[in-house]
Parts: C-alpha cells; sequence; structure tokens
C-alpha cells in the first residue's frame, strides 16, 4: 500500500470571502499567502503554499481534502491501487496544478459522503517561514465529517486509502494516514447527516489555547466547545466558529504512533467525559454547519 506524508490542506466554501478572509487571517492567526484573480483566497500555516483554500460560494461547507503522499513513487503507487479498485481517480489540470502551485494531483470521491479527496506529492514550498502571528500554529491537524453511514466510510478509509484506526468511540472513529504518527488526521462522527465535524489546527503551547480563549470571548466570534480535555488523543482544545458558523479547533499535544508494533485500537468508553475529560459541554452551534460540496454525479456509487 501507499504511504501518506500528511493531511496537506483543507478547501472550504465561504459566503463572503472578504470577510472569512480577514477572519482566517487575523482571527485564526493563518498567513494569507495571495488572493487570486477567481477570487480563491489562499493561507498557509507550514512552509506548504497553501493549507486552506477558501472559495467564494454560495454554499458554505467543506470543498475537499487534500493529502499529500511520501514522494512522486507513492503518488503513482496511490493512483494505480485507485484505478485496481475502480475509484475513477481524475488528474487535475496542469492549468488547475498551476493556480494550485502544485505538482501532479488527482481526485477521487469517497463514495458514502461525497467528499472529495485530492492526492498529490509536491506542492510549492516557501522560502519564508510561516511567522505565527498571536498563536503559534503548528499545523492544519484533522479534519473530521459527520457521517451517516459510518461503518462503510471506516471500510473505505482503511481498505482503499490505506488509513489506520486509532480508537474507536462508539459508532465514531479516530483515523490516521499512515504511516504519519498523529492519532488522527481525519475523523468520523455519526450522524444524521453528511457534513464538516470541523477543522483543527495544532498549536505549539498551552498558553496558546488559554490566550485564543480570550481573544475570542473579546470579539464577536461564538466559542462552541471548551477549553478541555479530550481522551482519545489527549489533547487540550478550543473549538470557536467562523463566519459560515463553521467549527474551527485549536489543540495543544496529540498522542503520536510508531510506524510499526503501534498500539492496537481502543474501545473507548462512550460518555461525555470521553470528549471531555473536564466536563465542559459543546454549544448547539458546535459542529453543526458545513455541507459537504457533492460530486457524487461523477461517480459509480
Ligand atoms: C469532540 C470531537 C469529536 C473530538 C474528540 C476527540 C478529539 C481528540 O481526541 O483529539 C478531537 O480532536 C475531537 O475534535
Ligand atoms: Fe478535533
Amino acid at each position: 500500500m501507499f504511504r501518506y506524508k500528511k493531511i496537506g490542506y483543507v478547501a472550504l466554501n465561504v459566503s463572503d470571502i472578504e470577510k472569512s478572509t480577514e477572519f482566517y487571517d487575523k482571527m485564526v492567526g493563518l498567513q494569507h499567502v495571495e488572493t487570486n484573480e477567481k477570487g480563491l483566497s489562499f493561507f498557509r500555516c507550514s512552509n506548504d503554499h497553501h493549507n486552506v483554500i477558501l472559495y467564494p460560494s454560495q454554499e458554505p461547507g467543506i470543498k475537499r481534502v487534500g493529502f499529500q503522499l511520501e514522494n512522486d513513487k507513492q503518488l503513482e503507487l496511490a493512483y494505480q491501487s485507485f484505478v485496481k479498485n475502480g475509484l475513477n481517480p481524475r488528474e487535475v489540470s496542469q492549468e488547475e496544478q498551476k493556480e494550485l502551485k502544485q505538482g501532479r494531483s488527482f481526485r477521487i470521491v469517497e463514495p458514502n459522503t461525497g467528499l472529495e479527496l485530492e492526492f498529490y506529492s509536491k506542492m510549492m514550498h516557501m522560502i519564508k517561514n510561516f511567522v505565527p502571528k498571536h498563536t503559534k500554529i503548528q499545523r492544519l491537524g484533522h479534519v473530521v465529517l459527520n457521517v451517516v453511514d459510518v461503518d462503510s466510510t471506516i471500510k473505505f478509509f482503511t481498505e482503499k486509502l490505506n488509513f489506520i484506526v486509532s480508537d474507536h468511540l462508539g459508532e465514531n472513529v479516530w483515523m490516521r494516514c499512515f504511516p504519519n504518527p498523529y492519532h488522527h488526521s481525519f475523523a468520523l462522527i455519526k450522524n444524521t447527516e453528511n457534513k464538516l465535524h470541523h477543522v483543527n489546527f495544532m498549536v505549539e503551547d498551552i498558553d496558546d489555547i488559554g490566550i485564543a480563549r480570550n481573544r475570542v470571548l473579546n470579539s464577536d466570534v461564538p466559542i462552541a466547545f471548551g477549553p478541555g480535555r479530550h481522551e482519545p488523543s489527549e489533547s487540550i482544545f478550543f473549538y470557536f466558529l467562523d463566519p459560515d458558523g463553521m467549527t474551527m479547533e485549536y489543540s495543544f499535544g496529540m498522542e503520536e504512533f510508531p510506524e510499526d508494533n503501534a498500539r492496537d485500537a481502543r474501545l473507548l468508553e462512550p460518555s461525555p467525559w470521553t470528549l471531555d475529560r473536564w466536563g465542559g459541554k459543546p454549544s448547539p452551534e458546535f459542529a453543526s454547519y458545513g455541507k459537504i460540496e457533492e460530486k457524487l454525479s461523477l461517480i459509480e456509487k
């Protein structure tokens, strides 16, 4: 099976590109790289050209998630595996690759949720390091979806995409893209609707969490949950909402797995204390907004 480097970027549809560009720059603390002639707004929190892209759209939500493979050889292995499994990988045009500052890239549609997934190995490496503003963001950490058919989606991710389950909690599951060490870069939460749950950015310092809480409290940005501590990855978390109501998370600390002899996935107790060891409760808006831009018509389910 093919090997990943990491979750590379998330593309979000936003209803007011100027408002959201300001929010992701000033409130989240990403670096705004450019807004191109089509109005796409690129952000980074690493030396990659982008880790978040905002697309202007009437329907806010999640457009796609990009995963970086270890190298070109692993990318080709992924392509061959997708063809063999009938996943109909579609190459991104040269023109769009140029727009995205990426090398060869291809996309498939996750058949249970309709989410488009992209795979690439090369993205423009920016000369100047990401300089944190108020929050020492280390990386795009994970994307989580609310999912109707969790079992089939787990099966797809583990059998077709080479993800490994790190933990189960009832029907919910946290997965890592092998051999990336972090406890999860993608997770599935059982729901009656397929939609975005949240986007996570990992931060360097516990102070980043406390400072963020006060910064958000002193603004008109809604707090969605936290600060608290998650049992599955042991991270300390804080969630807030973007201008379209999509949930963003900062988290500090995360269990890391070795490539070989990693522990088995646990069956964690389904209790509110498992989600927050400190006993907090999410707001009603938590993880509620973010339509998945559907691409289902392009594939045979
Ligand atoms: C409450 C959500 C689903 C959640 C739960 C646990 C973790 C973790 O262990 O890191 C998360 O990151 C979450 O977002
Ligand atoms: Fe999370």
